[in-house]
């Protein structure tokens, strides 16, 4: 390490004597971050620790899905965290860091589809650096869909880039031959990376937070070089770094040609051609027909969604997870009116021919429901 870089870490330190650590969790979509999140707020014991949640989609399910009852979690849906040094995050933080109560620790939950780096300067440069400091970036990997995360988006690749701590999730879905693959692709991308594996995100928090394993030279000096002038292109010019770093391995450097030469700023606002598109209804499902949806009509380039999903046939609240091709719903009790709330996410979706096929899945409203037709 350099003198010069030293002096950068000790200038951060001394001026920051009472800085709340940041811990971001990114990961690509699905593979656990929320999880991990959950994992983390019912562990960390003694500790006032807030959340800061960023969702790619237009309806909110992790706020439904994430355990903390204090008012300490703040929400961030309008648009993607990791576009650029971002003033909405600096507020929201800002805002967090300004209540009353002492705070000890602050976790950020990036959109599966976030590249960490923009997320991170945004801690070392901006305002945020004298009342925060950076611990580690913790990246969470779906082990039984890593290889479509890493073909179908740059964003996935540099979450393992950029990630200090990797989880290898879902150990339980892989065999342990296939997770030594894994690792093998993994140390491609990230020499040296330090990997954990885990089921369910359960991880000793000791090893993942309040560790100091952010290395924020590396962020700095690429500050230093290109942040400064062009403060809206960091991103872009990120990539190009990233490119060079990285330019032996085949299936990355396709993947980052490719992005090299069409990739704008506000491109990435497409989030590598990943869309959106949210249903609500506070009419119930018919099981069978949302079934048969998922059975036969659900198009493989859906890659993930959640829902809070209300059947007719049943009382509960059911909550549904699809990655990749495995699906699970689970039981809970309803706090609120049973409603539907569905968030799919993929590539070159048909929206109008996904909407149509939900929308045949409700029921029709019965007379003793009370419901007007039509109504939703
Ligand atoms: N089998 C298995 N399922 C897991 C594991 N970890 C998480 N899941 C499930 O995977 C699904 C997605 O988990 P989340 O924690 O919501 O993933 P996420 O990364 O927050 O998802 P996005 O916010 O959409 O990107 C849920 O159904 C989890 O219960 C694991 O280790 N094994």
């Amino acid at each position: 390490m350099s003198s010069t870089i030293s002096s950068v870490e000790a200038k951060i330190t001394e001026s920051t004597p009472a800085a709340i650590p940041v811990t971001i969790i990114t990961g690509f979509l699905g593979s656990g971050k929320t999880t991990l999140l959950n994992h983390i707020l019912t562990n960390q014991q003694g500790l006032k620790t807030a959340v800061l949640v960023n969702e790619f989609g237009e309806i909110g399910i992790d706020n439904e899905l994430i355990v903390t009852t204090e008012d300490n979690m703040v929400e961030l849906n309008n648009g993607c965290i990791c576009c650029t040094i971002n003033s909405d995050l600096v507020a929201a933080v800002s805002k967090i860091l300004q209540r009353p109560e002492k705070l000890d620790y602050l976790v950020v939950e990036t959109t599966g589809l976030a590249d960490p780096y923009p997320v991170a300067l945004t801690f070392l440069a901006t305002d945020l650096r004298d009342v925060t400091r950076l611990d580690s970036i913790v990246t969470v990997v779906d082990a039984a869909n890593y290889s479509l995360d890493l073909f179908n988006s740059e964003a996935a690749h540099n979450q393992i880039a950029y990630g200090d701590v990797i989880l290898l999730n879902k150990a339980d879905l892989v065999d342990e031959g296939d997770l030594d693959l894994l690792e093998v692709k993994i140390r491609d991308v990230k020499e040296g990376a330090r990997i954990l594996r885990t089921t369910n995100s359960q991880v000793p928090l000791p090893l993942i937070l309040s560790v100091g394993l952010f290395e924020s030279d590396r962020y700095l000096e690429a500050g230093e070089n290109q942040h400064e002038a062009h403060q809206h292109e960091e991103h872009h010019h990120h990539h190009e770094a990233h490119h060079h770093e990285h330019d032996e391995h085949d299936e990355a450097h396709h993947h980052h040609e490719h992005h090299e030469h069409h990739h704008h700023h506000s491109d990435h606002l497409e989030n590598d051609g990943f869309v959106s598109i949210s249903f609500q209804s506070d009419r119930p499902l018919a099981i069978r027909k949302f079934q048969h949806f998922l059975d036969n009509q659900l198009p493989p380039n859906v890659f993930r969604a959640k829902g809070i999903l209300w059947f007719d046939e049943s009382p509960k609240r059911h909550i549904f997870h699809l990655c990749g091709r495995r699906f699970t719903i689970d039981d809970s009790e309803w706090e609120n009116a049973p409603k539907n709330q569905l968030v799919l996410i993929g590539q070159d979706l048909d929206e109008e021919k996904l909407r149509s096929q939900i929308e045949k899945c409700f029921c029709l409203p019965s007379t003793n429901r009370g419901k007007g037709f039509g109504k939703k």
